[in-house]
């Protein structure tokens, strides 16, 4: 049975939560040739949780040939992506301030789902993903607090340009469906694929 995982992630969000899990891992991140934000370009009239799923599957691509290009040892591989869809209007991370300002403006006063794909392939060669939806309700923001929220930088490099966790917390009137979820790894079902892919949790 596996002791630890590789996990291919950049994101500081998605370390933190695996810590929370009791979870042993080693980060497995991309070198400087490979070009990360390729992956997550949107195909024309994809749906979110078809364009999550795709491009969760391409970082555990892109993840298990380095694995193989790096003689590393075996062990199961985790990956995630999470985006922000209101309605059929898929938002990643914002490219600069103007186009947080543009999220949030959308976001206010309005329910969105944040979706976050999770996939593991185990040392054996199986396959596993899972999909987690949750919807979150923002209340109205003045455009004054949307200039102040983006001016304390905490939007960027957080999909639909906030973070939960962070002083979006403010804005949030209701959640339903997972914290951890949104926040950028949803744990329960982290937990139950890892399990699938060998490791004992
Ligand atoms: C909605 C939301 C997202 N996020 C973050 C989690 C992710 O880091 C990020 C979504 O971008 P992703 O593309 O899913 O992940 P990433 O580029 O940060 O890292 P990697 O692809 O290497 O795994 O948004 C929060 O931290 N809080 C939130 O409330």
């Amino acid at each position: 049975m596996a002791q630890f995982i590789y996990l291919a992630s950049q994101s500081p969000r998605r370390r933190q939560l695996l810590e929370q899990l009791g979870v042993s891992y080693e980060l497995l991140l991309p070198e400087p040739n490979e070009d990360a934000e390729a992956l997550e370009r949107v195909l024309k009239n994809e749906a979110p949780a078809a364009y999550v799923m795709r491009v969760t599957g391409l970082k555990l691509d892109a993840a298990l040939a380095r694995l193989k290009r790096l003689k590393l040892p075996a062990a199961p591989i985790l990956c995630a992506d999470t985006t922000v869809a209101l309605g059929r209007r898929i938002f990643g991370k914002p490219e600069d301030d103007a186009d947080a300002v543009s999220m949030l403006s959308a976001l206010s006063g309005k329910a969105h789902k944040v979706l976050t794909a999770v996939a593991v392939q185990s040392p054996l060669g199986a396959r596993h993903a899972g999909l987690c939806i949750s919807q979150v309700n923002f209340a109205d923001m003045t455009e004054r607090q949307i200039q102040a929220y983006v001016a304390t930088g905490e939007p960027l490099g957080k999909a639909g340009s906030y973070a939960v966790q962070g002083r979006a917390a403010l804005y949030i009137s209701r959640i339903s469906g997972s914290y951890t979820g949104i926040m950028g790894l949803p744990l329960r079902e982290c937990a139950l694929l890892l399990t699938a892919a060998g490791l004992n949790i």
